[in-house]
């Protein structure tokens, strides 16, 4: 074994199996850690370190990948990759821009590439401009997000405030123009340099260009075609993977997340049989969890349940206007942390937990630090396993079908985590 070859540090834990998903398309085996290991544990080839630092106070956000990134040198990695949100989830203050910049200091680099793009789930980079879906970021509906409204959908613009360096762009044409225009380009550029990208194709290309840059910012996509150019010049002789574990049976969707898409994704669900428990954060206030342990504890392991606090928006808005936005969301969260433990300890091996904030609570709480990556359900969304034969998959609030959860256990069902070993 070889040592780490490729670091990568995310912003959140639904993006970090996302990252981790598009890197093991490309055939290599990846290691998610959840936070920063132990000094002295071995870094794998590909290692993804997932934090949660994504709406935190920027010193915070700069002092964990300060951590994150001493970690992954000190196993040796050339290669960092900073993973931000396709949505370019950040505000003002940061943590985009910011952490990019001491990743950059500490790497002594003078520039790097911003890459949001993934046109697999609609998000494209056109003269600077993120789209999602046909509509501009600041059109869509990410300019209400509670935590990180985005009412710019220039990129530059939005990186301005949070960095010290200049800011730069390898607009559309120059990729079209392929991999020598755009290393050319960016020859000529310092800074955070943001990168257009409407298809795949130019995923490529641009990766082709920044295959040797030792700082790459982005979504996910961009580092799918980054494996295959790393592997053709010997690179990761040493990457080996380890079988994936078969997980127990039983099975359980606790959903966290009140996304358009997640809110038809419970309705489906619902719909095609499953049996349901809503969680209500007043409820939770005023009589605590045991009703919803007591039903989870009753129901066959094997069935098909969920339990949610998934809500349309005036329900939420009504819980965050009794409790306060922090508090409802932390009841939900520790309910469903609360329900996800006793869930494992009832021997139930098959997990799928929807929402970045969600999955980032629920996985502290089964107290798992390092994840294995198996098959992808949904673009971005892999099957993980923990070492002690849990299947866990972490849904981000956006993503997936509206089958998405069915489609997770089916696969399962099916034998994905053997096709993938
Ligand atoms: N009914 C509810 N009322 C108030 N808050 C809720 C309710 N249901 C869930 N929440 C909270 O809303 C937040 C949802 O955030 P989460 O990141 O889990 O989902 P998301 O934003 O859809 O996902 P992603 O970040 O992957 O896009 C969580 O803190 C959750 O506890
Ligand atoms: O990039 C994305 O959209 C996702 O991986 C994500 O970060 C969700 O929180």
């Amino acid at each position: 074994m070889q040592g780490t070859f490729f670091g990568a540090i995310a912003d959140d834990f639904t993006g970090a199996t996302d990252l981790a998903a598009m890197l093991a398309r490309a055939g290599v085996p990846v290691t998610l850690r959840i936070g920063v290991p132990e000094p002295r544990a071995a870094g794998d080839v590909f290692e993804v370190i997932a934090l949660k630092i994504r709406t935190v106070p920027p010193e915070d956000a700069v002092a964990e990948a300060r951590g994150a990134l001493r970690w992954l040198r000190a196993k040796g990695a050339q290669r960092i990759f900073w993973k931000y949100c396709s949505t370019f989830d950040s505000t003002p203050r940061g943590n985009i821009g910011t952490v990019a910049d001491a990743l950059m200091s500490d790497l002594q680099v003078d520039a790097t590439i911003h890459c949001p793009a993934f046109p697999e789930n609609g998000r494209r980079v056109f003269m600077g401009k993120l789209f999602v879906g046909n509509e501009l970021l600041d059109e869509s509906p990410m300019k209400d997000h509670p935590l990180t409204p985005m009412r710019d959908a220039d990129l530059a613009r939005l990186l301005r405030p949070q960095v010290t360096r200049p800011t730069g762009l390898v607009p559309f044409p120059t990729v079209k123009a392929g991999p020598d225009a755009v290393r050319d380009a960016l020859a000529r550029l310092s800074g955070h340099v943001v990168v257009d990208a409407v298809e795949d194709l130019d995923l490529g290309v641009i990766a082709e260009a920044c295959r040797d840059m030792r700082l790459i910012c982005g979504g996910s996509a961009i580092a799918q075609p980054l494996p295959g150019l790393w592997r053709a010049e010997g690179a990761m002789e040493g990457a080996a993977f380890e079988p994936l574990p078969v997980p127990r049976p039983g099975r359980v969707v606790l959903s966290g997340s009140c996304s358009a898409m997640t809110r038809a994704q419970v309705g489906a669900y619902l719909d095609a049989g499953a049996v349901g428990y809503r969680l209500d954060p007043l409820e939770l206030a005023q009589g605590g969890l045991e009703a919803a342990r007591t039903w989870l504890a009753a129901q066959d392991p094997d069935a098909d349940k969920i339990l949610f606090a998934t809500a349309p928006p005036n329900a939420v808005a009504a819980a965050q206007e009794a409790l306060g936005p922090a508090r409802a969301g932390a009841l939900v969260e520790d309910a469903l942390s609360r329900l996800a433990q006793d869930a494992v300890e009832a021997g139930i091996g098959r997990v799928v937990v929807a929402g970045g904030e969600t999955s980032g609570a629920v996985i502290r709480a089964l107290g798992t630090d390092r994840l294995r990556i198996g098959p992808e359900i949904a673009p971005g969304v892999p099957w993980c396993f923990t070492g002690d034969k849990v299947a866990v998959a972490l849904k981000s609030g956006n993503f997936g079908a509206e089958s998405f959860f069915a489609d997770a256990f089916e696969m399962l069902d099916a034998g994905g985590s053997v096709a993938a070993e």
